[in-house]
């Protein structure tokens, strides 16, 4: 049988952890077709980015639209985008497309050790292009702080922050709080301005979490893709993305990636 397909409109990590290689990984795990929209080519390792080289944007336009007229789209995802110009490129064309599948937008800013994966001026327009055409947007805290100026300490400023970025006009946001810090669990925030959705787990005393916010929001692409609601695919996600922080493994001198090979029937 044909599986569902899912779009990553993302950058290739060398490393093989994040970017478009933690999507198509996660969508393989669930068993959905990935489709890519390549951005940009990241030099990057465990210990961190060393540089990146963009696409040119009529190159990225030329990759989604090959794939959506031929093979179809059934959600899509976006994660580095890199440049101001890009990001025009990628709204315009998912205009032209239609807007018919959900659409998860992951703004990647920088990588966890603090490299930027995004031009200076690419954050605004991530804001007014992108946000109002996405049915979710999942920024993480130090995302939340660049995007609205509200740093999360807590759940009371977590469910401020939620309120803020949906007025940038996403249908709906889920504020990560893997950055957290003095909180025993890991507690994400989902709303859509009227339901505030706490989803709440442990938290893993580990330092590979490379990847983990690429492979959270591809798992909840892969969901959509599926047919599920956004408040059944983000809690879905979010179990998954335990289990691969649980598993994740060491590789490098620095930060390991989280691991979606406990699917497979025997990872060892
Ligand atoms: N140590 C951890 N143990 C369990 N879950 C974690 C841990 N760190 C992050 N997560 C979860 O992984 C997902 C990614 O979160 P986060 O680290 O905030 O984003 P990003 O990878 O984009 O910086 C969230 O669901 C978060 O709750
Ligand atoms: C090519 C590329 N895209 C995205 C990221 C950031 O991924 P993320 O899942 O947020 O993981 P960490 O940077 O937190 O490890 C990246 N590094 N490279």
């Amino acid at each position: 049988m044909t599986p569902r397909t899912a779009l990553t409109i993302a950058g290739s990590d060398s490393g093989g952890g994040a970017g478009i290689q933690a999507d198509l990984r996660t969508f393989f795990a669930h068993g959905v077709h990935g489709l890519v929209a390549l951005t940009a080519v990241t030099v990057q390792n465990s210990l961190g980015v060393q540089g990146f080289t963009e696409l040119p944007p009529d190159v990225v336009t030329a990759q989604i639209k090959a794939v959506a007229s031929d093979m179809g789209v059934n959600a899509a995802k976006t994660g580095m985008l890199a440049s101001a110009e890009i990001i025009r490129a990628v709204a315009k064309t998912l205009d032209e497309l239609g807007s018919a599948f959900p659409l998860v937008v992951d703004p990647v800013a920088a990588s966890m050790t603090g490299h930027a994966l995004l031009r200076e001026d690419a954050l605004e327009a991530i804001r007014t292009e992108l946000f109002p055409r996405a049915t979710l947007i999942t920024p993480n805290l130090d995302e939340v702080r660049l995007l609205t100026g509200i740093s999360v300490v807590d759940t009371a400023s977590q469910r401020a922050a939620a309120e803020a970025l949906l007025a940038f006009g996403s249908r709906w946001v889920l504020v990560k709080g893997g950055h957290m810090t003095g909180t025993p669990e890991c507690v994400d925030l989902l709303s859509d301005g009227r339901e505030f959705i706490s989803l709440t787990g442990p938290r893993y005393e580990t330092q590979n979490t490379h990847g983990g916010g690429d492979t959270l929001a591809s798992a909840i692409t892969a969901s959509l893709a599926k047919g599920a609601s956004v408040p059944d695919a983000v809690a879905a996600g979010k179990k998954f993305i335990e289990r691969c922080v649980a598993e994740a493994y060491p590789l490098g001198a620095g930060v390991g990636p989280v691991s979606p090979f406990w699917v497979l029937p025997q990872s060892s």
